[in-house]
């Protein structure tokens, strides 16, 4: 499949039959919002799709439990910061399993991996790489240049100029960055600097540096945001510990926008994916992010969500009368997968995951199933409907187009049928109400 870095702005071929992914994950001190949610429901979806095609995936997230904004919501609560992230860290994998999300190979908290972020700080200063002042240890960016900035696809003296980086009369450089930072509130730990904890960007690399043994990993997932600086440290200092990429394909998603602004807690604009799904459901919301290309923003509005609840309605339908047709037969041939669409699903998804243009394959085979079925043309439209199970399971979908039903079930969908034939609408009308408490009509 061929997939867009943004590092090199190409499609890179990814053919290996083991893929490595890293995705950045939350700072738990409070829950996640729909924009969260886009990089994992992104990620979740290509590992289903690498998985139907027999790829083997090593998936690794991390959790961020230190971090000022914990010591800071653990002070305006009155809790510890371990009660913070803790109560925030559950939050977040019950949303994920609400979303439907296969949970990551292994999932981190990088409260567990000081040791090995320490030995990465120090031998960084080792190398000269990075340097340490009065407690906070800074990484060194002069050496480095001619490929800072890379990511972000602006050069040094554009970023000085354009990120309003503080000035910092500790640092060498206004671009060195803290990687570890001496302090005094909040959790800490001591190290041959003093006490202090490792810096946000060195979490990452550390982490995936661990994990994967050193190796530039597959694919290095996260929201378009944190290109610069984060993934941009990320990348420096990984190369400067090991000599080589951190990543051979950055995969950034756009911003999930609420008219039109980047959906952020920090703004204040926020819907909580918990909330969300509460109100709507969370295939509703995966179907949102298959409405558009990854990479591009997507704003939210009460417009989409008409548009997906009647895409919704649109399946339901369809489930109705396929079952209806399931449950008034005795025998159907087995047939198989439709190649034809299947290839074309495989075709868009190998396209940097072309999810617009699988929906429409989606809603032309929806069409063609209910035509089919009306014309009795049954050995197509068993074969496409199956199709179509096979195209939801692979974009994550929960319980969508379920036509499973019990030998019982099917004696009261004939005893029904049967009665309203012999106009004993009474009988009808009870063997109705089971029928529909089951949603089998
Ligand atoms: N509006 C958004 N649209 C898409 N992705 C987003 C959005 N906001 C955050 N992300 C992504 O969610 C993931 C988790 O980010 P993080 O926890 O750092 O968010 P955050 O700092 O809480 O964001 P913010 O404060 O901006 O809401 C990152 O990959 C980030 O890029
Ligand atoms: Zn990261």
């Amino acid at each position: 499949m061929k997939i867009y870095d943004s590092l090199t702005g190409e499609k890179n071929i990814l053919s290996s039959k083991k893929v490595n992914i890293y995705c950045c994950g939350p700072t738990v001190y409070n829950y996640i919002h729909i924009g969260n949610a886009r990089p994992v429901i992104l990620v979740d979806i290509l590992i289903r799709y690498l998985k139907s095609r027999g790829v083997e995936v090593n998936y690794l997230q991390n959790i961020t439990d230190v971090d000022d904004k914990i010591i800071k919501k653990a002070i305006e609560q009155n809790l510890t910061e371990n009660e913070i992230s803790s109560l925030y860290t559950e939050a977040y994998i019950k949303d994920l399993k609400s979303l439907n999300i296969i949970m990551p190979t292994k999932l981190i908290p990088i409260s567990q991996k000081l040791p090995e972020m320490l030995d990465f700080i120090e031998k960084l200063v080792e190398t000269g790489d990075a340097y340490v002042v009065d407690g906070d240890v800074y990484f060194d960016i002069k050496k480095w240049f001619k490929i800072y900035g890379e990511l972000s696809g602006r050069k040094v003296d554009e970023l000085i100029a354009g990120e309003r980086i503080e000035i910092d009369l500790k640092k060498h450089d206004p671009l060195d960055f803290v990687i570890w930072k001496k302090t005094d509130a909040g959790i800490k730990w001591k190290s041959k600097f003093g006490e202090g904890r490792p810096g946000w960007h060195t979490e990452c690399s550390v982490l995936i540096d661990e994990y994967f043994n050193h190796e530039t990993i597959d694919i290095h997932a996260g929201g378009i945001d944190l290109k610069f600086p984060h993934h941009e440290n990320e990348r420096i200092q990984f190369i400067a510990y090991n000599q080589q990429e951190i990543a051979k394909n950055w995969m950034h998603n756009g911003h999930v926008t609420l008219e039109d602004e980047k959906m952020s807690k920090s703004l204040g604009n926020t819907v909580l994916v918990k909330d969300f799904i509460l109100n709507y459901g969370s295939n509703l919301l995966r179907w949102f992010f298959l409405t558009s290309q990854y990479r591009q923003p997507l704003n939210v509005s009460e417009n989409i969500i008409n548009q997906g609840e009647k895409f919704f309605e649109k399946i339901e339908n369809l489930r109705k009368k396929v079952l209806n047709a399931l449950l008034s037969n005795e025998q159907f041939v087995d047939v198989e997968m439709n190649n034809l669409i299947i290839k074309e699903f495989n075709d868009q998804m190998d396209n940097d995951i072309n999810t617009a243009l699988v929906l429409t394959i989606i809603d032309r085979v929806i069409k063609e199933i209910n035509k089919e079925i009306t014309n009795q043309q049954e050995t197509q439209w068993i074969g496409k409907f199956k199709s179509l199970e096979h195209i939801f399971a692979t974009l994550g979908f929960m319980e969508l187009l379920n036509v499973k039903f019990t030998d019982e079930d099917q004696g009261l969908f004939k005893a029904w049928k049967s009665a309203l034939q012999k106009k004993d609408f009474a009988t009808a009308d009870n063997l109705r109400q089971q029928l529909v408490r089951k949603k089998l009509v």
